[in-house]
């Protein structure tokens, strides 16, 4: 069965991250632009971290204490048992858990991303080929707008005004939908614009 794609809001959250290798600093990069408050325990710690103001770095093993305060939970140690324990101790807090390459251990899976400003998209194969999910991701990158960011800008300013105007739920509709195929078709024109130069 697919999992569900839930977006989550994680300001404000804390996110522990068991371990602090490659794999933990790829899922604390894919997780910080989310603006959660990250913690990384584990006794080597990679020094890219420090340089993550997200980051609060515990130097030391891992133990179910760590899990005090915590909203979500991410084991990425090179130690299968350790992270299975991770996963059994979080599933006794009734905290989401992601074990990275362990499905069975899983509560949610991370999804291969794209973040531009205020859009974001996941892609998921529900663990079928997680080198597909990338491959996809990369297809799709290539027919987004180029300015994809500034056009959710200018619509997000935009849609206050028009509710106030168009207080019909269905014209209001149209009207953003309208105003929303006009602003992408006038990044495209400027893209070129700029091209030519
Ligand atoms: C999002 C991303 C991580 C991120 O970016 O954070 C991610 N995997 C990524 C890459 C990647 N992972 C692996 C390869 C090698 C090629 C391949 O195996 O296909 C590549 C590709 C590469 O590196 O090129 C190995 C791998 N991964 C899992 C297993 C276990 C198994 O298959 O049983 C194995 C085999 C380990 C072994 O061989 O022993 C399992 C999971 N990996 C997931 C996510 C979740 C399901 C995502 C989905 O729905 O598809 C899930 C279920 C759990 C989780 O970890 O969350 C990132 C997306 C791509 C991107 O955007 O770069
Ligand atoms: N590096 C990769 O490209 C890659 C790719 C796919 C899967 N993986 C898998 O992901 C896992 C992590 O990989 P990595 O490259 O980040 O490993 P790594 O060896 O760089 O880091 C392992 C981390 O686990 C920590 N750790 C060990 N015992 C601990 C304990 N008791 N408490 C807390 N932390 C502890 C270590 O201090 C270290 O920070 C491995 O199982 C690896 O097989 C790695």
């Amino acid at each position: 069965m697919p999992a569900f794609p839930m977006f989550v809001d994680l300001s404000q959250k804390s996110v522990l991250i068991v371990g602090g290798g490659q794999i933990a600093l790829h899922k604390a990069k894919a997780l910080e632009p989310f603006g959660p408050r990250l913690f990384v325990v584990a006794p080597d710690v990679d020094t890219a971290f420090d340089e993550m103001p997200s980051v609060t770095v515990r130097r030391k093993e891992y133990s179910e204490d760590d899990l005090k305060g915590m909203d979500m939970v991410v084991a990425a140690t090179d130690d299968y048992c350790l992270n299975a324990q991770v996963a059994a101790d979080a599933g006794k807090h009734q905290l989401p858990v992601n074990v990275v390459d362990e499905p069975d251990l899983c509560g949610f899976y991370f999804g291969s991303m794209i973040t531009e400003g205020d859009l974001t998209v996941a892609v998921s194969t529900d663990g079928a080929s997680p080198a597909a999910a990338r491959e996809l991701k990369k297809r799709i990158r290539e027919v987004l707008p180029r300015d994809v960011e500034a056009s959710l800008a200018v619509m997000k300013a935009l849609r206050p005004l028009v509710k106030r105007v168009y207080p019909d739920q269905k014209q209001r509709s149209r009207v953003l939908n309208g105003l929303t195929k006009r602003v992408m078709e006038a990044d495209a024109v400027c893209e070129g614009e700029t091209e030519k130069k």
